[in-house]
């Protein structure tokens, strides 16, 4: 059975209270999120079967994430790349850039092309706070996810698609559906009209939170920070 969905304006309420009542930090939420990805990423593609990992970052948290991950993803043997177009002046998104630096991670300022030299992507442009039509220097971006034959892993929701109705009617992103999703605390309803491969990720929540949100915590199982689910 499908897990219950969670709003955009619930999935920010549920942040907040995490950070604040629930007293976690956003680098902790960040970190098990951003590690959530980079276990999903190797549930889909063991590095053996091909490492070089390109990672489109956002300007927020949904960045963030990316960033996380592809520490993670290194440590893990991959050879990932990072597309970083907007870096914020957010001590946070520094520090975890920084923390890609040292590990002599490339940053590169031309997305499509490294494609040709690339055997997965991350989308982590927007999550759950993407709204209107999306803004330079995206749309290239999201048009080059959306017409390349390499797969993608989108964080959160597929940028570009209204978190409630799906995907976009026109624009870069008409038509892009990527191969796989990890939806992070609890699948958007986006979920309605996606077709690849899910993972819900982001194992921190508590029952009571669940409850509250009205949400189901999904059956991790030992070591994991994703579980594979249906979609719908
Ligand atoms: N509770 C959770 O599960 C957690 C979620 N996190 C992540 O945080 C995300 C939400 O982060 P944020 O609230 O920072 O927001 P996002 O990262 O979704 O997006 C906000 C950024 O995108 C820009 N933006 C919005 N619409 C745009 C448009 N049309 N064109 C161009 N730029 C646009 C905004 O100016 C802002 O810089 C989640 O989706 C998830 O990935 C984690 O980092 C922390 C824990
Ligand atoms: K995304």
């Amino acid at each position: 059975m499908a897990l219950r969905t969670l709003g955009a304006k619930a999935a920010a309420a549920l942040d907040q209270e995490l950070m604040s009542t629930g007293a976690f930090s956003l680098d902790q939420l960040m970190e098990l999120a951003g590690l959530s990805v980079s276990q999903a990423l190797f549930k889909l593609q063991p590095p053996s079967k091909g490492n070089r990992i390109l990672i489109a970052v956002g300007p927020g948290n949904n960045g963030g994430d990316g960033l996380v991950a592809a520490r993670h993803l290194w440590h893990y043997g991959y050879k990932p790349t990072v597309y970083y177009p907007k870096q914020p002046k957010n001590e946070l998104y520094q520090r975890l850039a920084q923390q890609l630096r040292d590990l002599h991670i490339p940053f590169t300022s031309d997305f499509s092309s490294q494609l040709s030299s690339t055997d997965y992507i991350i989308d982590s442009i927007f999550g759950f706070s993407f709204s209107g039509e999306v803004r330079e220097p995206f749309p290239s971006v999201i048009s080059a996810l959306q017409s390349s034959k390499i797969p993608v892993l989108a964080v959160d929701a597929p940028s570009s698609w209204n978190i409630e109705t799906g995907p976009p009617d026109e624009g870069p992103g008409k038509g892009y559906n990527p191969d796989a999703l990890i939806s992070l605390t609890a699948p958007k309803p986006l979920v309605k009209w996606f077709e690849g491969k899910h993972f819900v990720g982001g194992r921190f929540l508590t029952q009571d939170m669940a409850d509250k949100y009205k949400l189901d915590i999904p059956p991790y199982e030992g070591l994991d920070q994703v579980v594979e689910v249906p979609a719908k």
